[in-house]
């Protein structure tokens, strides 16, 4: 049996950079991945869907050419061509990734499914055929999530989609309903909408993004129906059935039974870990009632040795989490530091306009009983949203009275992400919002808008 100091398994935006990394400070390093080098975000979450969510953008814009002033006109959509320009970029990244991992000394690359056979022993079922035995003190589980498939009569014989079989569906849906309501729902119903599909989006909450403010939701929610997007909130959805070209969908609002029939469905309802298959009782690793890993704020399993990074422990599930949990460990590991996940976690929805989000809401705020002051413009006093013909939106910031900190950000516009982003440094280096109301942009960017915004308090007085 191979003996290593450090095993990985799953090669997603955590486990990559921590394998190499590990292994450039000369541990003896195996990273076992079963699919692709890249893991969910390079091959099937963030990169494809930004790539494809581009081609919808140019798709509106040349549909508002006019306002521009332009007569331009849209002949086609190509979804062939969209899907090639998607498919080339991922297999850019994913070799990228493949690639940095094959040149990395003191590394080996082991291809195959792992799970434990005892605590720090992994037993690999070999894609090439056969098993490997390996062993090591540290073991980083890094093996993400999957779709979850609601427990909806007939759906799973109903010639569903998700959100990776979609993106390889080679026509435009001519009415495709949504299954949920979160950041799949409405990234992909904006853009198959833009591509020209009638998108209805049917979630089971009272609200779309029930976690953010209400006025945020309400905004998101009017800018997407004004695209034409057809959103059923506190829809329950009983059965699915597919009969010739079309798919039945029965749900209930309320006491109300209703109906529906659409060409395609896409199940948008979140995500369960990869952990079933890891045989973790064997290792004593405990999990919760999900099946998501429980960790403490160091990543640590409650089995010695082992940890957990990335979305298959839960909590936020982004790329930049992955990322980031991988550093906090090389620190904890590498330097014997004793860094943990005590962070502020941004987040960006990739709608059009973006919702560029960081800290906490206003309800959050007066939940926790904060005394707290809420500013908030709307993106058409936003000279250069006016400029370059985009005031959808609004800018909210939500700060503590008596200190002036900066609590929490929404920021939804256009490059909302960036903008949001400016604020979370703010934040992160105690910049108070008076700092950054007297603070000089350059003219005239988004973020030259903070200025009015944090007059909203004070007036323009200094
Ligand atoms: C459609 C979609 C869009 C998204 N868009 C964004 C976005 O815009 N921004 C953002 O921040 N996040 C986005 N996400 C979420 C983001 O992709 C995840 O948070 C991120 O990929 C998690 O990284 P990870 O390393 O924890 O897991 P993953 O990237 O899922 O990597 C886990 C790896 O482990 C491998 N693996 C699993 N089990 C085993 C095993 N037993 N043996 C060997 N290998 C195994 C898997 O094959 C996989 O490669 C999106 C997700 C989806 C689905
Ligand atoms: N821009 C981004 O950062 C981005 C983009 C896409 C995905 N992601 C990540 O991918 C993960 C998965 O995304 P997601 O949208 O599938 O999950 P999600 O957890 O964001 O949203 C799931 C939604 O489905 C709803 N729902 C659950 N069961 C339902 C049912 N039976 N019927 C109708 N609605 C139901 C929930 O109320 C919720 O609104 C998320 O954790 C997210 O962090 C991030």
């Amino acid at each position: 049996m191979e003996i290593y100091d450090a095993i990985i398994i799953g090669s997603g935006q955590g486990g990559t950079p921590l394998a190499k990394k590990l292994a450039k400070a000369g541990w003896k390093t195996a990273l076992v991945e079963k699919s692709y080098a890249g893991g969910t975000c390079v091959n099937v979450g963030c990169t494809p869907t930004k790539t494809m969510i581009a081609s919808a953008k140019a798709i509106h814009t040349i549909g508002r050419a006019e306002e521009w002033g332009l007569k331009a006109e849209l002949r086609e959509i190509d979804i062939h061509a969209i899907i090639k320009r998607k498919s080339d970029v991922v297999e850019l990244f994913r070799n990228s990734a493949q690639e940095g991992l094959e040149e990395t000394d003191n590394l080996d690359l082991i291809w195959g499914q792992a799970a434990f056979r005892e605590r720090n022993v992994i037993e690999t079922k070999l894609r090439s055929g056969g098993t490997s035995l390996i062993t090591a003190s540290k073991v980083i589980i890094s093996t993400g999530t999957k779709q979850d498939l609601p427990n909806i009569r007939g759906l799973e014989n109903s010639g569903y989609l998700t959100s990776t079989t979609l993106m390889e569906l080679k026509e435009i849906p001519r009415h495709l309903l949504i299954i949920g309501g979160g950041y799949i729902a409405l990234e992909f119903g904006q853009m198959y909408r833009r591509f020209g599909s009638e998108v209805t989006i049917l979630n089971l909450g009272d609200r779309i993004l029930e976690q953010e403010d209400i006025d945020i939701s309400n905004e998101v929610r009017k800018l997407l129906e004004l695209e034409g997007i057809k959103i059923i909130c506190g829809a329950d959805t009983k059965a699915v059935e597919r009969e010739g070209n079309e798919t039945n969908v029965w749900f209930t609002v309320g006491q109300e039974e209703r109906s529906m029939s659409c060409s395609h469905v896409l199940v948008a309802a979140g995500r369960v870990p990869n952990s079933g298959d890891l045989n973790l009782a064997s290792a004593g690793v405990a999990t919760d009632e999900q099946g998501y890993l429980v960790v403490n704020e160091y990543l640590e399993t409650s089995a010695e040795g082992i940890y957990a990074i990335g979305d298959v422990k839960g909590g936020p599930e982004f790329t930049h989490v992955a990322y980031n949990d991988h550093l906090i460990l090389l620190r904890n590991l590498l330097h014997a530091e004793k860094q943990t996940t005590d962070r502020l976690v941004p987040y960006c929805m990739f709608i059009d306009p973006q919702l560029g989000r960081v800290g906490l809401t206003e309800a959050e705020a007066r939940a926790k009983g904060l005394n707290i002051k809420v500013a908030c413009i709307p993106m058409s006093r936003v000279a250069r949203a006016i400029e370059t013909g985009d005031e959808r939106g609004l800018m909210k910031a939500v700060v503590d009275a008596d200190t002036k900190q900066i609590l929490g950000v929404a920021i939804l516009g256009e490059e909302g992400g960036e903008v949001m982003s400016v604020l979370q440094m703010a934040m992160l280096g105690k910049i108070d919002y008076s700092a950054v109301r007297n603070m000089m942009f350059a003219h005239p960017l988004y973020a030259e808008s903070l200025n009015n915004l944090f007059m909203e308090f004070d007036g323009d007085q200094a």
